[in-house]
């Protein structure tokens, strides 16, 4: 596959990138292009990622993912004083060519990229440790693709979340009236709204970003939720979910998002709320465990990560 950087319509941003191999994958629908750059010998500038994630000139993806040793990122460096296993780093920047501090989704694809490029090992029951703007994250294998040990969630209005278990107000095109919400972080920002109907979910139009307020210092995805009824079967909850990504728009899945809602409705369910969740996206399923580790409650996240085609930016 050869794709013109030129097609994509912003020549002076992608001319430095010529030459430089890509894959492309996704994991439940959310899709990526993946760029090696071991050494960072590349400026991937803003307009670059733009041109290349747009779906009509450039090859098409909700974000663009450079692995880079982390030796290369002040932050990765950062990171490597205390995690040396943490060799790669993935940089994330979302469609419009923001970064991320973390995309759960695409972790699990930027391993399989790693293992693809033979830049990692995964063996038996080992594992891979990955740097991220939001700390390391651990990787396993999983019976559904990859297990990511995603670490704590955290309110991100904690004083206003404790007091009303409700902290904020979202608005979007399709709801009759604002809902309340609940800001939570996953290393990277989300507000979860809580529908009552699969019917609710499905009328909600998410092509503008949903009016959220107050809004998270640096933005927030949005995810729209509907738990189950029953909320548990076969032990574990089950919740269907539509996602507004920051940087991005609506896409097919979002697993920092499917973390941030199992925990919201997890925390609203209260005491005997299972610590196993299925979250159906519009582009597959995705599983989120609350596990105790090292004195404290992290989430896991697994699901599949693909690889459908590789290529070079000419
Ligand atoms: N789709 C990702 C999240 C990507 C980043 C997000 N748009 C943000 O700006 O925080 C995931 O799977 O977590």
């Amino acid at each position: 596959m050869s794709i013109s950087t030129d097609a994509a319509g912003a020549s002076g941003a992608l001319s430095a990138l010529a030459g430089l191999p890509f894959a492309k994958g996704h994991g439940t629908g959310n899709d990526f292009i993946l760029v090696a750059d071991p050494d960072g010998a590349h400026e991937i500038t803003p307009a670059a990622v733009a041109a290349l994630c747009d779906r009509h000139r450039g090859i098409g993806a909700d974000g663009l993912i450079r692995a880079i040793r982390s030796e290369r990122l002040p932050e990765g460096r950062a990171l490597l004083e205390t995690e040396p296993a943490a060799e790669w780093f993935m940089d994330y920047r979302n469609g419009d060519g923001s970064v991320s501090e973390m995309c759960g989704n695409g972790v699990r694809v930027f391993v399989h990229f790693l293992l693809d490029q033979g830049l990692v090992e995964l063996a038996g029951g080992g594992s891979v440790t990955i740097g991220t703007r939001a700390g390391i994250k651990v990787v396993t294998r999983s019976a559904n693709g990859y297990a990511v040990d995603m670490g704590p969630w955290s309110f991100i209005f904690p004083d206003h979340a404790a007091a009303k278990s409700m902290d904020s107000v979202v608005h979007a095109d399709g709801l009759e009236v604002p809902r309340p919400a609940l800001s939570i972080s996953m290393g990277n920002p989300h507000t979860v709204v809580a529908l009552a109907e699969l019917e609710e979910l499905a009328a909600t139009r998410l092509y503008e970003a949903p009016e959220v307020q107050p809004l998270p210092e640096h933005g927030t995805n949005v995810e729209f939720v509907v738990p189950a009824e029953p909320l548990v079967a076969d032990g574990a909850g089950s919740i269907t979910m539509r996602v507004h990504e920051r940087g991005v728009g609506e896409t097919q899945s979002c697993g920092t998002g499917a973390c941030a809602a199992a925990a919201a409705i997890r925390y609203w369910a209260g005491a005997g709320a299972p610590d196993d969740w299925q979250v159906s996206v519009p582009g597959g399923v995705v599983r989120v465990r609350f596990l105790a580790r090292d004195g404290a409650e992290h989430v896991e996240l697994s699901g599949p990560a693909v690889l459908v085609a590789r290529g070079t930016l000419v």
